[in-house]
């Protein structure tokens, strides 16, 4: 069985990297010459590593044809909203013409390859209070060019599977963290923040945006193991939320991560961590996912905020 990880650098790459490889799976992935190694350093002598720009038709093209994957788990995408305000055009293009990219490599090729889509929660956007927990049903209401990347991946993964019958199954991820999450986003930002205040690198003061919003967050480790059975078991053509079903504020979150420190420490607000608009709840129902595969989320939010500090505190 062969696996093709795109992104597999990346933060939810690498842990998707040592999951295949646990399972017996020879596993090939992505990288461009930009990528950092650093996440996978630790498993270069298992998995092997492709040169491929995703937004080239032509370099996917010949990696498809090369490698011909049974099983292809599409993890890269520029990820952080913020960025996509900063440059919605290139994250809309990077994330929309990386997957066509790909879909059309698999269709000419004529590949069975079974194929997981990374789309997102940011889909749904403004949420009601009185619309939660989210349904896959839900209405989308998407608050920034990178949620509307990811309404354009998820649709595309339904308009391919429905003209062409790839087999692509849409997970529809709520948030998600762990250790190697990368520092921009705020778990990791403010574990690493209170790692740095710790070390005496940084005056004892944390800077923090908008606290009020509400996530839904599950680990990292469970949400790979989600990915595989959704290719294992999931219906092709099928959108299935990936989600703990429990959601907390920010300031829930900080609370927690600073009960596991012992120094003292201010918080305080930082204006440009605010956003144009901020999705202010994600809460999402996973009944689906869990009656099709079996998936239920293993590893407690409070083991996973210890596993991220504990990740940055071992950092040099
Ligand atoms: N990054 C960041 N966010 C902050 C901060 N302070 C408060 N927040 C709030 O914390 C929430 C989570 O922010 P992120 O961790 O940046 O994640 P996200 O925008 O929810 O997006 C993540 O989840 C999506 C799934 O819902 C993913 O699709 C996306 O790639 C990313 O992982 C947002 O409401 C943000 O405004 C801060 O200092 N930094």
């Amino acid at each position: 069985m062969k696996a093709l990880v795109t992104g597999i650098s990346g933060f939810v790459g690498s842990h998707m990297a040592e999951f295949l490889l646990r399972q017996g799976a020879e596993v090939v992935g992505t990288i461009r010459n930009r990528s950092r190694m650093d996440h996978i350093s630790h498993l270069l002598k298992d998995i092997r590593l492709e040169e491929c720009e995703l937004r080239d038709p032509f370099s996917v093209e010949s990696l498809i044809d090369r490698e011909r994957p049974d099983l292809i788990f599409h993890l890269a995408a520029q990820s952080f909203v913020p960025t996509s305000w900063n440059s919605p055009i290139d994250t809309i293009h990077n994330n929309v013409a990386g997957q066509v990219n790909l879909f059309e490599a698999v269709r000419r090729f004529g590949l069975k390859a079974k194929i997981q889509i990374a789309c997102s929660s940011e889909e749904y956007g403004q949420v009601e209070p009185e619309e939660t927990p989210i349904k896959e049903t839900n209405p989308l209401r998407p608050l920034s060019p990178y949620a509307i990347s990811k309404v354009a991946q998820d649709y595309l993964g339904y308009q391919y599977h429905r003209s062409y019958g790839l087999h692509v199954v849409r997970t529809i991820t709520f948030n998600h963290t762990g250790p190697r999450r990368g520092e921009q986003f705020v778990t990791s930002n403010f574990a690493k923040q209170i790692v740095d205040i710790e070390k005496g690198r940084k005056p004892p003061v944390l800077h923090v945006g908008n606290l009020q919003a509400k996530r839904d967050f599950t680990d990292v480790r469970d949400v790979v193991r989600g990915y595989w059975l959704a290719l294992e078991k999931g219906q092709p053509g099928e959108n299935y939320n990936i989600a703990s079903g429990t959601c907390y504020t920010i300031a829930e979150m900080l609370e927690m991560l600073l009960s596991f420190s012992d120094v003292r420490i201010e918080v305080k607000t930082d204006p440009s961590r605010l956003r144009p608009s901020d999705v202010e709840i994600l809460l999402g129902d996973s009944a689906k996912f869990r009656a099709a595969t079996g998936w239920q989320p293993e590893i407690p939010f409070e083991r996973t905020l210890k596993d991220l500090l504990q990740y940055w505190r071992s950092q040099p």
